[in-house]
């Protein structure tokens, strides 16, 4: 199952905000390390288990928000275009990073996989699923290549008005790291209107409840790719999540998409 996108090619959002050259590869800044270490990673724990999603607040600087959007237009860091409405997945477009990914995705995937992968073999244990993960990302990227899934998939996502993401769920293959996170890269109410991050959870046997989730600028949503545990009455039982994005009213919105499973 793939993923979505939009289709009016977006001007490149300036209002003097300097974009920095986004690095291809080489030591990502250490202070998104420290940035990522100074979350509030029991709250955000806490969160996930309760709902099904937490917001990480300020992963991005609103510079590194606006030179990840401006690198949209760079078709040599990408592998792959996919335009929504072609697929059936909405409207709007996303690409798909090659490898060597930019500094600033590489590090994202390193620094936050450690952090979410004790709350993924949490629920895994609570949902009676075999699967563990190692503490390291390149050690569970080594799982995923050794199975055949070597294409990356973290995404770079524009939205022009009247676009739209329909729900769905980011699986593309057998190995499956259980949480992922999306960054807003633009500025809501600023840059754009509408665009809202949604997410439905689909209860056995009962309707299905939605979300939205409020973002700013270069906050990161982290939410389960498909499963998470919830504690009923007569033991733990296993919900269904899909995550998509309402209608955008006006303007561009880009978003950074982090999944930590490569594709087939
Ligand atoms: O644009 C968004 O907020 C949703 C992006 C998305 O579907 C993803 O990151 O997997
Ligand atoms: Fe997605």
């Amino acid at each position: 199952m793939g993923r979505r996108a939009q289709t009016r090619p977006a001007r490149a959002r300036g209002a003097g905000v300097s974009v920095a050259p986004l690095r291809r590869s080489g030591a990502a800044a250490p202070e998104l390390a420290a940035r990522i270490a100074g979350l509030d990673w029991n709250g955000i724990g806490d969160a996930l288990d309760a709902g099904g999603n937490a917001v990480l607040p300020n992963l991005l600087t609103a510079e590194e928000c606006a030179s990840l959007s401006a690198v949209y237009d760079d078709a040599a860091l990408f592998r792959s275009r996919i335009v929504m409405a072609r697929h059936g997945f909405g409207r709007g477009e996303y690409q798909y990073f090659a490898y060597p990914l930019p500094a600033t995705v590489a590090a994202l995937r390193e620094h936050l996989y450690p952090r979410l992968a004790p709350i993924a073999n949490r629920w895994n244990e609570a949902m009676g699923v075999d699967a563990r993960y190692p503490q390291r990302h390149a050690d569970f990227v080594d799982r995923c290549h050794a199975a055949g899934q070597r294409r990356p998939t973290p995404l770079l996502l524009r939205y022009g008005e009247g676009d739209y993401n329909c729900l769905h769920q980011d699986l593309y293959g057998e190995h499956v790291f259980p949480l992922q996170v999306a960054i807003l890269l633009s500025r809501p109410g600023a840059d754009f209107h509408g665009g809202e991050f949604v997410l439905t959870e689909q209860r056995p046997r009962m309707q299905s409840r939605a979300e939205v989730v409020p973002l700013a600028q270069g906050d990161g949503v982290a939410f389960a790719v498909q499963h998470r545990p919830v504690q009923g009455a007569r033991g733990v039982y296993r919900v269904n999540l899909r995550h998509g994005v309402s209608r955008v009213r006006a303007g561009a919105r880009h978003t950074l998409g982090v999944i930590f499973h490569d594709a087939a």
